[in-house]
């Protein structure tokens, strides 16, 4: 048996963000077209460089990005808007980040979520005109530099047909097929290409595959493959599967490919199960996604050694096996080797991309020697140290009282407008703030000085809402990094890393914190802000905290406990900040759940149990406070249509949730369910620089009270002020509440 080692992709941000920074100046026009190529290639090569030296069998070629990879294959593929026709040639830089990030003329590509992780991806557009061509064939250009320039001869990785298109928008359904059959022949000249340059093997990622697909669905996909083979009979394939198990995996092993890669720790046993079931061909290789390529957890290099041994017993002797992660290391941080304040004893346990590298090392291998040795230890004394668990019930919770009881209650002490106006939580962080949270963390400014420059931001934005003339203000989040990282800093349980950045969308990054032991609550989180907040106005100032449910998610999570587990502990900690928040008059606690429709399992069967575990967490959050105290909640886009009842069981009295990217989407939502609590959409873009005039607001607002009543109406913007300009926030936030008082008028006009 020949057992090689290959990962399906590797982080591009570099080990100091560096491709960060190279995007964000030539944006800003510091560096010019060729400067930005020739610092991307120097990321790019570096990064293959150390790949080499790793000792990789297969290195990946082509899965780096200069914003993300799903625009890279609409690019490749002419998927190019009409509206962005004149931003500049197809394939250029300029119509590439048109579509990434919007023109003063037209607004940017929707972007979404990869599957259940918090990596985002511009979402490719069919529109009726679409000349399909090949514009530039990207990973041959890759696959052709890593030869020349590294002698690595490269694994292309490409996103599958089917996939490409499952997560495409523009088309209308019954169009299906006959754009399939189109990509087909795209891809053929791309992988033609390819296979004539020298690339023996091509990954197409088909994590599509990996949803609850029937029979019917698995013709479609095969036909696919089989048509490309006809095609292109010389491509030697690797069908490549992640997040979760393959419905029917005999099938798929059938399918005309030269191999086929799953997951063997994201599909709950399912996949193993299967392997051993039916007998693979003997020439097809099996990529095995044994250590896990999501989270960053050191490898037991014994219990993914048995599980190999135990597949492998069932394979022909003549069988190609690849040990790999479970999935692209994108989602995982680049290398430990700049922590220099996590104690060691933590980093025992620990395994960033670097380290899953060596740990496939070790495996191919499979000798006990001394680095096993000494890895195992590590892991072990990790484990003794710190994977204690005190069971936490999980449980139905709910408030003492309903919203039919609540309302009036609330009604009556919060005695606000029609069409209340508030934002989602952040204002502006600024240069000036970030740079000082910097100093701070570096020991370069002390606490009072900190300290100081928070509240007069909050001095500053709590006069500016005034003035603006919202009813329902916010502190502004100015003392939080991140709405997740921020509660990882104060809560038991929880570390941060000083350089553990993982791509979120285009050159936004993020640092999950670790979750290594129990989650406890140490010390109230945002009373300071939020109290002196409260204190500066007559106006109710709405506390701001991040649910159990989202700090799982944007967490690295444990798993020698379950997430339900770990979500009700996040739940449980998060209880006594809202009994604070109370004892300090903010009695309008929003809780955010940005996270929770992404955590949905990706198999249908699984849907019922997870959202009834995730809604009681975020309802164990407020069981306790008072029946007066408004509870809000937000929610970023995505969609709801299959979650509208377990939105509406949140209970929460009021939710916000951004929309203006879908507006239309979201309001037939409303149109086929009922809701019937106090609910905010969005009413304008704020991942934008224009700045909407009112009417625009308007028009949106009635539209959406069509559907809403308004008694139960709010008006915010969309989420994530924070990333905005203060200007542009000011003017914005203006329209917004003279729009909120026009419509205030027709509503109180249609009345009488
Ligand atoms: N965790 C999480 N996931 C989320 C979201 C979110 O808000 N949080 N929102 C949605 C969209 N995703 C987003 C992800 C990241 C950012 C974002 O703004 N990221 C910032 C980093 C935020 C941060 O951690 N900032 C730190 C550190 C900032 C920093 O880089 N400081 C400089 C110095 C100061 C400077 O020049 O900026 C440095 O250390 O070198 C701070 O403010 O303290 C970025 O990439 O630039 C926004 C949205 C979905 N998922
Ligand atoms: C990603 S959801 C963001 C919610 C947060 N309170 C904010 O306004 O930034
Ligand atoms: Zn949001």
């Amino acid at each position: 048996m020949t057992v090689k080692t290959s990962i399906q992709g590797f982080p591009g941000i570099g080990e100091q963000r560096e491709w960060k920074r190279t995007l964000e100046s030539f944006w800003r026009n510091e560096i010019n077209n060729n400067e930005f190529e020739k610092k991307m290639q120097t990321i790019r090569l570096s990064r293959l460089n150390k790949l080499k030296q790793s000792g990789l069998d297969y290195i990946p070629v082509g899965d780096f990005s200069c914003y993300d990879h799903m625009l890279d294959m609409a690019v490749m593929f002419n998927m190019i808007p009409k509206r962005f026709a004149s931003a500049g040639e197809a394939g250029s830089l300029d119509t590439y980040f048109a579509m990434a990030r919007g023109t003063k003329e037209s607004g940017a590509c929707e972007m979404t979520k990869w599957f259940n992780t918090n990596y985002h991806y511009i979402v490719p557009e069919i529109e009726e005109a679409w000349i399909p061509k090949v514009t530039y064939n990207k990973p041959l250009a890759e696959f052709k530099e890593a030869e020349e320039k590294t002698g690595i001869k490269g694994k292309p990785v490409l996103v599958g047909p089917y996939t490409l298109l499952k997560v495409s928008k523009g088309y209308p359904e019954e169009q299906f097929q006959n754009y399939l059959d189109i990509l087909v022949t795209l891809y053929a000249k791309v992988i033609g290409e390819l296979t004539e340059a020298g690339a023996e093997i091509i990954q197409m990622d088909e994590p599509a595959l990996v949803y609850s697909l029937d029979d019917k669905e698995m013709d479609i996909v095969e036909k696919v493959y089989q048509d490309i083979h006809g095609l292109v009979p010389g491509a030697g394939l690797l069908l490549q599967t992640y997040f979760e198990s393959i419905t029917d995996l005999k099938r798929l092993a059938h399918f005309p490919v030269k191999g086929i890669g799953i997951d063997l720790v994201h599909d709950q046993g399912n996949n193993a199960v299967q392997l051993k079931e039916f007998k693979l061909p003997e020439d097809k290789i099996l990529a095995l996604g044994v250590i896990d390529g999501r989270n960053v957890w050191k490898t037991d290099l014994e219990t993914a050694d048995a599980l190999t041994a135990y597949l492998r017993s069932e394979l022909s002797a003549k069988q190609e096996i690849w040990l790999q992660p479970s999935c692209s290391l994108l989602h995982v941080p680049v290398s430990l080797k700049h922590e220099t304040k996590l104690s060691s004893a933590l980093q025992n346990g620990l395994a960033f991309a670097e380290e899953k590298l060596q740990e496939l090392q070790l495996l191919k291998y499979q000798e006990k020697t001394t680095s096993w040795k000494a890895h195992q230890e590590k892991l072990h004394d990790f484990r003794r140290r710190y994977q204690n668990f005190t069971q936490v019930e999980v449980r139905k919770a709910k408030r003492n009282h309903s919203f039919e009881e609540r309302f009036p209650l609330q009604q009556k002490k919060w005695d606000l407008p029609l069409l209340p106006t508030t934002t989602i939580g952040s204002f502006p962080q600024t240069l000036d703030m970030r740079r000082a949270r910097t100093a701070f963390r570096r020991g370069e400014m002390d606490q009072g000085q900190y300290d100081r420059l928070v509240k007069k931001k909050i001095d500053r934005w709590i006069k500016l809402q005034e003035d603006i003339g919202l009813d329902v203000l916010v502190h502004g989040e100015f003392e939080r990094n991140d709405m997740v990282e921020f509660f990882g800093e104060k809560l038991d349980g929880f570390a941060v890393t000083e350089n553990g950045w993982v791509q979120s969308y285009g050159s936004r990054c993020v640092k999950p914190p670790v979750i290594y032991s129990d989650v406890k609550f140490n010390r109230p989180m945002t009373v300071k802000e939020t109290a002196y907040a409260g204190a500066q106005t007559s106006r109710p100032v709405k506390g701001m905290l991040t649910g159990p449910v989202t700090i799982l998610n944007w967490s690295f999570e444990r798993r020698d406990i379950s997430r339900e587990q770990t979500a009700f502990q996040i739940a449980e900690a998060l209880q006594p900040e809202l009994k604070a928040l109370e004892d300090n008059n903010i009695e309008m606690i929003q809780v955010d759940e940005p996270a929770l429709r992404e955590g949905l399992p990706l198999k249908k069967e699984d849907h019922a149990y997870y959202l009834d575990w995730a809604v009681n967490a975020f309802r164990a959050v407020s069981e306790q406070v008072q029946p007066t105290t408004q509870v809000h909640t937000h929610m970023c886009y995505s969609e709801f249509n299959d979650i509208m009842s377990a939105i509406s069981a949140m209970d929460a009295d009021v939710i916000s949730i951004e929309t203006s990217r879908s507006h239309g989407e979201i309001i037939e939502v409303f149109e086929e369910n009922v809701y019937d609590k106090g609910i905010g959409l969005g009413v304008y873009d704020i991942h934008s620089p224009r700045i909407p005039p009112a009417e625009e607001m308007r028009d949106i607002i009635l539209q959406s009270l069509r559907v809403l009543p308004p008694k139960l109406f709010w008006i915010n913007p969309d989420c994530g002020l924070k990333t905005r300009t203060e200007e542009e926030t000011i003017a914005a936030l203006a329209n917004m509440q003279s729009a909120a008082e026009y419509c205030r008028e027709v509503v109180a006009a249609e009345k009488k």
